[in-house]
């Protein structure tokens, strides 16, 4: 994807002010900053998320494989159908395990019979590293039932159901104790042989951990962006320095 001189208004308010960065194939790209500096609103660009929030207005562009994501041609729910979605808090829906997982394939109509559901629901759970935890109870229990980390593996094995090329995460491991994220860490590294991630994280340990790239958000713009490394170690930018160095944040 490639987003170029991206600005979005809340109203009057400008929340992002000429944002540009690329997205690459099979990266984890982090966005971090202070509180209120525009990480989710940019994020939620990406999928088109604000479409029909009344009064947001954007300009810039955003492209995926080459074309124009606002152009009148791209068939919207389509268009998200390619990005999977997970939010700070699991919210898995009030039904059971093997419903969660097949609701998306099943709106959107991807598996042609009951046995190809069946084999898309454990593949899925599998990916999740969920499959094991939950197997015997695929129907018994509630999504809801689960513990807060198996809850959020199960949010990513139910975003995982439409088969994005993106996903999207908005502070995943916010909610989630320490074990629990670990787990999801290992799990994001290793979806990303076969996705781009977006994260949101408040947490530059985390970013460290598993970003390939990181983005560096202060007050709507976007200050820096490169090797997570060079951020964390070698950042050109004094704001970017003292935000990672803890001096403030
Ligand atoms: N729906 C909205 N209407 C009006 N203003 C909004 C709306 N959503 C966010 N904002 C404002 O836009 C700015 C950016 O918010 P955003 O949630 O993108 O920041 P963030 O970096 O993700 O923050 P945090 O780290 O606290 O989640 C903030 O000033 C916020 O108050």
């Amino acid at each position: 994807m490639q987003v170029r001189d991206l600005s979005l208004f809340y109203g009057a308010k400008q929340a992002l002010e000429d944002v540009s960065f690329d997205l690459f194939p099979r990266e984890i790209l982090a966005f971090i900053g202070p509180s209120g500096c525009g990480k989710t609103t940019a994020l939620k660009c990406l999928n088109r998320m604000h479409d029909g929030t009344r009064g947001v207005r954007i300009e810039g562009s955003i492209e995926m494989d080459g074309r124009d994501i606002h152009h009148p041609d791209i068939d919207p729910p389509l268009y998200r159908r390619r990005f999977g979605w997970v939010a700070q808090k699991p919210n898995p829906f009030p039904s059971s395990i093997w419903q969660n997982v097949a609701y998306g394939a099943r709106i959107h109509g991807l598996m042609n019979t009951s046995a190809d559901m069946e084999a898309h629901v454990e593949d899925c759970l599998r990916r999740a590293f969920l499959w094991d935890e939950v197997k015997d109870h695929l129907h018994k229990k509630q999504g809801t039932d689960l513990s807060g980390g198996q809850q959020q593996r199960l949010c990513v094995a139910r975003a995982l159901a439409t088969q994005p090329d993106v996903l999207l995460m908005d502070e995943p491991t916010g909610s989630i104790d320490p074990i629990a994220t670990a787990k999801l860490e290992e799990l994001m590294v290793e979806l990303k042989s076969n996705h781009a991630i977006v994260v949101v994280t408040h947490s530059m340990m985390e970013a460290r951990r598993i970003a390939d790239r990181v983005a560096y958000f202060h007050m709507g713009k976007l200050l820096e962006i490169g090797p997570t490394q060079m951020i964390f170690d070698h950042a050109q930018n004094a704001k970017t320095r003292a935000f990672v160095g803890g001096e403030f944040g």
